[in-house]
């Protein structure tokens, strides 16, 4: 009999074939690359717990019940089984005269003989009212409720950090009454036993200040790594998540928006916080002078409220000119952005004087608000400083007054004096915690504008088919490019059966690229619907439409990175020969042959240093190795010699028939290559015409341009 509980830990390749093997007979969508890294992702307490938590990564809202293998039930198929490090898909129960009908990953050792109280586990799908109540449950401001869901997670340890903080500030009245002692009973008598029992203890007390400092330090810096890695991770991946023609479009503006994060997160994780841990103590304060000087209390207490109300008058303006520095810095950095990424146009344009008048102009008006956030800011803390100084100075001029009633000795005065200044500097920390507030809540009201823009990640997402043709269909389909009065593209019924190879033909800015764009499911329609194999691409798995459809851009962009890397970029590691391959079909692997570093050749940031035929090519490149059903390729001859030029002909010649292959074309001779031809105008599909096959010419590179559009109408 063979063991319920796993002995050794189960193979990555196992476990994530188990993940895409269940996938599939849910009628659910998994990439290799994604349960690869939804099984690397997750953190469990036991090996064995991986594959549920990696499924449920893979799936939100999905859950699997746990049972044993003698009590599952047909209903409840296919369920995991989990016997050492091996899994199995159990897809028939047993019965009395047969055993479980079990399908092994690992497939070099199949297991028999099952003990029937193994553990089975059956994955299950969200009710449609779960996913209601979680829809419902999607907060508006993304960006914040996941700042404070992560501070919620953290309470333990903010508790935990109160508490120290709670000795900290013991340990700061403990001075002041050893300042008292020392004053009312050292002095007068010389009691030097006294002095130095009580500076003995004071030392001690110092110490563990040391050390709890150090403690609570510590226990900030874990919470900030834990914080920060959660987070940042949670926008940048909304971000990516972003629709590309929805997300704001001024990109330079855009990053700097995002990178403001980096004050939201400084605000919650810098040592600041502690003053908010220590506003409790000023009562504590306050109660002490007052148990030692009575109405000497009034005057720390009097200036509390006084710098108070000030923090809540300097609140609206401070705030106002905090939003107008920021947006002057967000728009200076967009400047940035914008003047280095487009450099070379700036430089040959000679643009360089426009763009330095800009600049200029930019820095003033950030020096300008800055200055004003500053003086107004300065003032505040000027006014706090004076109010802790006047205060002082009251404690002092009351406790004299309170000396000669004999209700005050000379000791207490100074340790009421300590006090104060420890109760008005814990307020002043608070006025500035509260401006830095300012920043961060208005930073984190731009994330969640930029957050809110529409997402294409969406938990329900999972419609897919692996064995229906993938047609392609558009109805009633607008689209707008943001900010647009009219449609940039329209078709009212556009359909694409599986295996059509498509020449889309149009003057410049006619739409074409859009068209593609939006099959690619990059652009989304802003009326209508696009729909694969029957299925609107809205509820579609991200990742089953990624794999089905390739898409090439006109300029494809490359990453830093090495060229593999680009390659490979969405995929699970091809092998080598596979990626050799490829190379050789597009032409490329003359280039990697003749660098030193062969496939690690390293690509700089945005693919500078390398030409736009070969960017062209690389781009090509990954979609051979991607192999999808449906290739979209804008203008992909572009920028190709001949040589090239007839290599992608030929790829395309060479794909199977039930692939579809729509491009974009200014060059007559492409047309060749398709059987039909779209012809655009103004957005709008103007013909949509079969080529007579007897009218085709074999299609081979050619500069001839499109004029006219010659094609046999057959339909
Ligand atoms: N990001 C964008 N924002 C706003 N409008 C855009 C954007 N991209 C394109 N457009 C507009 O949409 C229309 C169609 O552009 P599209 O890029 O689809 O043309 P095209 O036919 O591919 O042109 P070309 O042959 O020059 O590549 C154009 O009028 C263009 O101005």
């Amino acid at each position: 009999m063979l063991n319920a509980i796993p002995k050794n830990d189960i193979k990555k390749s196992t476990g994530v074939n188990a993940l895409i093997e269940m996938a599939h007979r849910r009628g659910l969508h998994a990439s290799l690359l994604e349960a690869e890294l939804a099984w690397d992702f997750v953190t469990v307490a036991h090996e064995h717990d991986r594959l549920v938590a990696a499924w449920k990564h893979l799936f939100q809202g999905h859950t699997a019940t746990e049972t044993r293998l003698s009590l599952l039930s047909s209903a409840q198929l296919p369920a995991w089984v989990v016997v050492d490090d091996n899994i199995g898909v159990v897809h028939k129960v047993a019965t009395s005269e047969s055993g479980a009908d079990i399908f092994w990953l690992d497939s070099t050792q199949n297991k028999t003989d099952i003990d029937p109280t193994t553990k089975v586990f059956t994955p299950v799908v969200p009710f449609a009212e779960s996913q209601d109540s979680y829809l419902k449950k999607v907060p508006k401001g993304l960006a914040s409720s996941a700042i404070f869901a992560g501070i919620k997670a953290h309470a333990p340890l903010f508790r935990r950090m109160a508490v120290v903080s709670i000795f900290i500030n013991l340990i700061a009245v403990l001075a002041s009454l050893f300042v008292m002692q020392v004053y009312d009973r050292v002095v007068p008598n010389f009691a030097y036993a006294t002095l130095w029992f009580l500076s003995v203890g004071m030392l001690l007390a110092y110490i563990f200040d040391v050390v709890f400092k150090l403690v609570r330090l510590k226990m900030m810096e874990a919470m900030t790594k834990h914080l920060d890695e959660a987070l940042s991770l949670f926008v940048f991946e909304r971000l990516l998540g972003l629709k590309l023609d929805r997300r704001p479009s001024r990109q330079g503006s855009l990053v700097a928006q995002v990178r403001d994060y980096e004050s939201v997160k400084a605000f919650f994780t810098s040592s600041t916080m502690f003053s908010l841990v220590d506003l409790p103590f000023i009562f504590l304060f306050i109660s002490v002078i007052y148990l030692i000087a009575g109405p000497v209390a009034l005057v720390p207490t009097a200036f509390v409220v006084l710098s108070l109300l000030m923090g809540l008058i300097a609140y609206r303006p401070i705030a106002r000119l905090q939003q107008t520095n920021n947006d002057a810095v967000v728009r200076r950095q967009g400047l940035l952005f914008e003047a280095v990424a487009g450099g070379e146009i700036i430089k040959s344009q000679g643009g360089e004087a426009k763009f330095s008048d800009a600049w200029l102009a930019a820095t003033r008006e950030t020096c300008d608000r800055g200055e004003e956030l500053n003086y107004v800011t300065s003032i505040a803390q000027i006014a706090t400083n004076f109010f802790q100084q006047a205060s002082y100075v009251g404690i002092i001029i009351v406790g004299v007054y309170v000396i000669e009633t004999g209700e005050l000795t000379m000791g207490g005065l100074i340790a009421c004096s300590i006090l104060g200044g420890r109760t008005l500097g814990t307020i002043s920390n608070i006025s500035s915690l509260l401006l830095r507030w300012h920043h961060a809540n208005y930073s984190m009201k731009i994330l969640d504008q930029v957050l809110a823009s529409p997402s294409d990640e969406h938990p329900y997402r999972e419609a897919n088919t692996r064995s229906l043709p993938l047609d392609l269909q558009l109805n009633e389909l607008h689209y707008l490019y943001s900010g647009a009065q009219t449609p940039q593209f329209s078709a009212a019924d556009l359909q694409i059966p599986a295996g059509t190879r498509i020449a889309v033909l149009g003057r410049n800015g006619s739409g074409k690229s859009t068209l593609l764009k939006l099959l690619a499911g990059i652009a989304t329609p802003s009326q209508g619907q696009i729909r694969i194999a029957g299925l609107d691409y809205e509820v579609c798995r991200q990742s089953w439409l990624r794999e089905v459809i390739g898409y090439l851009p006109q300029d494809p962009r490359l990453f830093s990175g090495t060229l593999l890397d680009n390659l490979t970029l969405g995929m699970s590691m091809p092998s080598e020969e596979q990626v050799i391959a490829a190379l050789e079909k597009t032409g490329l692997l003359d280039a990697v042959k003749r660098h030193p570093l062969g496939l690690q050749l390293p690509i700089a940031e945005g693919g500078a240093g390398m030409s736009g035929g070969q960017r062209q090519t690389v781009g090509l490149t990954r979609l051979v190795l991607q192999n999808p059903k449906i290739w979209l390729l804008d203008e992909p001859a572009a920028s190709l010699d001949s040589v090239l030029e007839q290599k992608v002909i030929d790829i395309i010649r060479d794909l199977p028939t039930d692939h579809t292959v729509i491009f974009t074309t200014h060059k007559q001779s492409w047309v060749e290559l398709a059987d039909r031809v779209l012809l655009i105008e103004n957005g709008e599909i103007k013909a949509n015409q079969l080529i007579d096959p007897a009218s085709k010419k074999k299609a081979a590179p050619s500069n001839t341009r499109v004029g006219v559009v010659n094609v046999g109408a057959a339909q």
